[in-house]
C-alpha cells in the first residue's frame, strides 16, 4: 500500500521550459553582480569554494568561476554547488516578482487530495532544497508549501543513483515499496524501482506514453490512482 508520493520537479508537476526559459536564464544574467555583491558572505563562498575545486580553479579566480557556472547553466548540469548558488539568486527573482513557479493546472488540486486521503507528499529534485521551498512558496498556484512533509536533493545522492532511493525511504521512515515515485525520466525512475520504490513515468503532452513502457505511464496527475 502507498504511503507517501516523492515527486520529480522539471517535467512532472511543472514545464521543462519555465526551468529552461525562465529560471535558468536568470540565474546566468544575475550570476556576475551576485558573486561580486555576495561572494564574501559564508553560504556563498562556501559554494564558490566547491565549485572551484569541481572545476580545478582557484578559490580566489572569481572571473573563472562565474565562467565554469554560466557554462554548466547552458549544459543544464545538475552539480550540487551550482543548484545551491542558483537557488540563492533565485529567491530575488521571487520575491521581487519577476516570475512566479509553473505547476500543471491539476497538480495543486490532486496534490492536496491525495494530502487529505493520508498520503504524505515529499519532493525529490536536482533543485536544492531552499529552490524547491521557493519555487512550491511562489507557485502560479499560490503556496503549496504546506502540503509537503519534506525535501530532497543532490545532497542525498543523484537521482539515477538507486542509493540516493534507498536513502531517501529510511529518512522518510517507510519501507520502499510503500512510496510511489513519480518523474519524467526512466532513468531516474529505473533507479528507484532498483530500491524498491514504486513508480509512474509522467509524459507530459505533447510527448505521449509509448506502447509497451517500462513504467506505468500517464499524462497528468489526475490518472494516477496512489
Ligand atoms: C526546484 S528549482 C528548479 C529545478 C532545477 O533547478 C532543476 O535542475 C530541475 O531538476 P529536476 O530534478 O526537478 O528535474
Ligand atoms: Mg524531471
Amino acid at each position: 500500500m502507498i504511503r507517501a508520493i516523492l515527486t520529480d520537479i522539471e517535467g512532472t508537476t511543472s514545464s521543462i521550459s519555465f526551468v529552461k526559459d525562465v529560471l535558468f536564464p536568470y540565474a546566468r544574467a544575475q550570476l556576475p553582480a551576485f558573486v561580486a555583491a555576495q561572494g564574501g558572505q559564508p553560504e556563498v563562498a562556501r559554494w564558490l569554494a566547491a565549485t572551484a575545486e569541481e572545476a580545478g580553479l582557484a578559490p580566489d579566480d572569481h572571473a573563472g568561476i562565474v565562467a565554469t557556472l554560466q557554462r554548466w547553466i547552458d549544459e543544464d548540469r545538475k552539480i550540487t554547488p551550482l543548484k545551491a548558488l542558483q537557488g540563492l539568486i533565485w529567491a530575488d527573482g521571487y520575491a521581487s516578482g519577476a516570475y512566479r513557479a509553473h505547476v500543471y493546472p491539476e497538480v495543486a488540486a490532486r496534490l492536496a487530495a491525495w494530502k487529505a486521503q493520508g498520503l504524505e507528499l515529499y519532493v525529490y529534485s536536482s533543485g536544492s532544497v531552499p529552490a524547491q521551498r521557493l519555487f512550491f512558496g511562489y507557485s502560479e498556484a499560490g503556496d503549496l508549501t504546506p502540503l509537503f512533509s519534506g525535501y530532497f536533493d543532490t545532497e542525498i545522492g543523484g537521482k539515477r543513483e538507486a542509493a540516493s532511493y534507498a536513502r531517501i525511504a529510511a529518512q522518510i521512515g517507510l519501507e520502499p515499496g510503500q512510496i510511489l515515485f513519480l518523474s519524467d525520466i526512466v532513468e531516474e525512475l529505473d533507479a528507484a524501482r532498483a530500491s524498491g520504490l514504486r513508480t509512474t513515468w509522467l509524459c507530459r503532452p505533447p510527448l505521449a506514453c509509448p506502447a509497451d513502457p517500462a513504467h506505468a505511464c500517464v499524462a497528468d496527475f489526475d490518472a494516477i490512482t496512489p
